[in-house]
């Protein structure tokens, strides 16, 4: 019998082993730059270990900087991010006080987060079964038969056992990007960044997709993270869905509440053009 491909199996290495209890993310007054333009203004927001959090605003509001941030592929102007209790931006410096975190400290936390970009990002050169255990074996360390029985259960998840030795480029986009999304799940990750993940698609793939992320939502309970244009997808999964305008948050509530009856007149306007 097929094993549940995201239980844990064995103890992998981590950072914060003695988990803080509480939030799972804190943004803590994070401001992001690039020269004088301020992409994130003071951000402050919480995610809870196992919700669904669903980001929308229009294009340029900061979204994508918000999941590149936790990524580690872009860094803090200012402020504190943490993850399951530690700090992603600070790291311990002499005399008790703090520094900004090296790319050691960084890469160990990182291991909790797995990211699932627009653009599948697949490597062209490896099959499918490659992809997927490239880094379990060389970034965890994960035995290699292990990593393939791993892999091959995820591959089931997202429909796509037969295609173990196919190259990406024997796939369809939407194909590509089930096996992306096996990939961030192989490294058993805390919190899953889904990144515009069927933009790149055509609209005939867009539901494949989708079905396979709403299942993983509904089945798991792994943290989720999310910058859609799909509303009905941000509606089925989310647990609560923040409005972004000009990296602020301008609102945040239950999907029934941001889409039903927003508060902000920008949410309104934003949601009628999208919707
Ligand atoms: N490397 C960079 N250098 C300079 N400006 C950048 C860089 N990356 C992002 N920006 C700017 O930061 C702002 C926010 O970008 P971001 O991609 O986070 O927005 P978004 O809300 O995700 O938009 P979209 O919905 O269009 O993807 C944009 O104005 C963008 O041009």
């Amino acid at each position: 019998m097929a094993t549940d491909p995201l239980q844990k199996t064995s103890p992998e290495p981590s950072v914060a082993d003695t988990a803080a209890p509480g939030h799972l993310v804190v943004f803590d007054q994070v401001v992001k730059r690039y020269g004088d333009h301020v992409v994130l203004d003071h951000l402050d927001f919480t995610v809870d270990r196992g919700q669904h959090v669903t980001l929308i605003g229009p294009s340029g509001s900061g979204k994508t900087t918000i999941l590149r941030l936790l990524m580690t592929l872009e860094q803090v102007s200012d402020g504190v991010i943490m993850v399951d209790g530690q700090s992603l931006t600070h790291m311990p410096g002499p005399n008790g006080s703090l520094r900004p975190a090296n790319e050691k400290h960084q890469r160990e936390i990182r291991k909790k987060i797995g990211m699932v970009f627009q653009q599948f990002n697949l490597f062209p050169n490896m099959n499918v079964l490659q992809n997927i255990t490239e880094a379990p074996v060389n970034v965890l360390g994960l035995d290699r038969a292990e990593a393939e029985e791993r892999a091959r259960d995820l591959l089931q998840l997202v429909g796509l056992e037969e295609k173990a030795t196919a190259h990406p480029t024997q796939l369809s986009g939407g194909q590509q990007q089930r096996v992306a999304i096996a990939r961030a799940l192989a490294m058993r990750p805390e919190i899953l960044l889904l990144d515009e993940v069927t933009s790149a698609l055509d609209p005939e793939l867009v539901h494949g997709v989708l079905d396979v992320l709403r299942d993983i939502a509904h089945t798991t309970d792994i943290t989720m993270l999310c910058v859609t244009h799909e509303m009905n997808f941000a509606r089925d999964i989310s647990d609560r869905v923040m409005m972004f305008d000009k990296g602020k948050v301008i609102e945040s509530g239950t999907p029934e509440k941001i889409f039903g009856d927003p508060d902000h007149e920008r949410t309104r306007e934003f949601l009628g053009a999208v919707l």
